[in-house]
């Protein structure tokens, strides 16, 4: 008896598991896994904007010197193959890849196979792909040489050199037995430095501890670190704006900028360049801090000697942090000093956010309509 109740007690447990594996109720009951959240200092570890690569392509097979012969057939000519082409190096782009953080120093392309005799042909030498995010632009010498911009584009860094000739190649009436071969050729040799700038429609440029990381997170899905001391933002972060019309407006938070950041003071010159590639800006001003529109000044000053005309972008001046007492009468004074338009918002308490996301969608619409009454490619990224 007592082997049979635990016989039965087995069978129960067989049945819940059929019957826990069947119920739809314990699939909701498990927890989806979440996305990892990556603090910021360790995702200047990930993120990597610029690297300088030396790539070589594969170097070309030798080619052979071999004369068939087979019993009743002693001199069959000259039957020596040539060598493969060695392999190019190629970079590829991948929307998969955010950071160049995977590309590695150097790249050696597969060299070719040397021929073989019985006319045999070497193998060509297989390309070696170098996946680069989408955004990539390779300069040479300083000089832009690719600007890879679209998903699957591709572009080859060093080409891989020829093989060489097997003595087949030199059969003529005049020489019946030719016994030069060649060398393949070494692969092409070239230093290349890869840049990521990010793409966004709409940069947010402010001085550090303006909110920007603030504005971002309470306009976007995106959650950049907020923390009351400069040099919060260390990397740059891309948020979308989701409007009505299924329309997205993508807003980069790039890290704050200071007096001589053209000089590479503060963080620098490295984050001037992904404000570049914005169709729009959005510059953000402390309103609780005295006089500030001379944080505009410098602001536009910085971008100016970055880059001539860089300022004058279609922009607008966010005002933030009119919660607080002081910033009534600082936004009057701005007002006064500044001609074009101000938005005074607080990124905290979300008052008057409604006014710039109105405002981003008409500056987005505008591009929009430039874009196509230039008959270009659609840039909707
Ligand atoms: N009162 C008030 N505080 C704000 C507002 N927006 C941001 N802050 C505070 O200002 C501080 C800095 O905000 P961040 O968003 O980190 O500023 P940031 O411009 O991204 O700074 P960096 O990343 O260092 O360049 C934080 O303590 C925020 O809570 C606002 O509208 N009102
Ligand atoms: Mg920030």
């Amino acid at each position: 008896p007592h082997i049979q109740i635990c016989l039965m007690q087995q069978q129960i447990k067989g049945w819940q598991r059929i019957l826990s594996t069947s119920c739809a109720n314990c699939a909701k009951n498990q927890r989806l896994r979440q996305k990892r959240v990556i603090s910021e200092k360790k995702l200047t570890r990930y993120f990597i904007d610029h690297r300088r690569v030396s790539v070589t392509g594969g170097h070309g097979g030798q080619g052979i010197n071999s004369f068939y012969s087979e019993p009743r057939k002693e001199f069959g000519g000259p039957d020596g193959g040539n060598g493969g082409d060695g392999g190019h190096v190629i970079l590829k782009v991948d929307q998969q890849i955010k950071s160049l953080n995977l590309v590695l120093p150097l790249y050696r392309g597969f060299d070719g196979e040397k021929g073989g005799s019985k006319n045999c042909y070497g193998a060509n030498g297989g390309y070696t792909y170098v996946k680069v995010p989408v955004g990539t632009l390779v300069k040479e010498n300083g000089k832009t040489v690719a600007n890879l911009a679209q998903h699957g584009e591709e572009y080859v860094a060093a080409y891989g050199g020829t093989g060489g000739k097997g003595n087949r190649f030199f059969l003529s009436n005049e020489n019946r037995a030719p016994v030069t071969d060649t060398a393949g050729e070494p692969g092409q040799k070239r230093v290349l430095d890869l840049e990521l700038k990010i793409m966004a429609h709409a940069g947010l440029v402010g001085f550090p501890n303006a909110g920007k990381s603030s504005l971002l997170r309470a306009i976007s899905n995106a959650k950049p670190a907020v923390a009351p001391y400069p040099f919060t933002t260390l990397n740059p972060h891309v948020g979308i704006v989701n409007y009505q019309d299924y329309e997205q407006v993508s807003v980069a938070d790039v890290p704050g900028i200071i007096r001589g950041a053209h000089l590479n003071r503060g963080l620098g010159l490295t984050f001037l360049r992904h404000i570049e590639h914005c169709r729009f800006l959005l510059f953000v001003v402390d309103l609780s801090v005295s006089e500030p529109w001379i944080q505009l000044q410098d602001l536009k000053y910085e971008l100016d000697q970055y880059e001539e005309g860089l300022s004058k972008r279609p922009h607008v001046v966010i005002g933030n942090k009119i919660d607080l007492p002081q910033s009534k009468a600082n936004l009057l004074l701005l007002k006064e000093q500044v001609e074009q338009r101000v938005i005074p918002l607080s990124a905290l308490t979300g008052d008057n956010l409604e006014e710039l996301l109105l405002h981003l969608k008409e500056l987005y619409d505008c591009y929009v309509n430039a874009e196509q009454s230039h008959k270009q490619n659609s840039v909707k990224w």
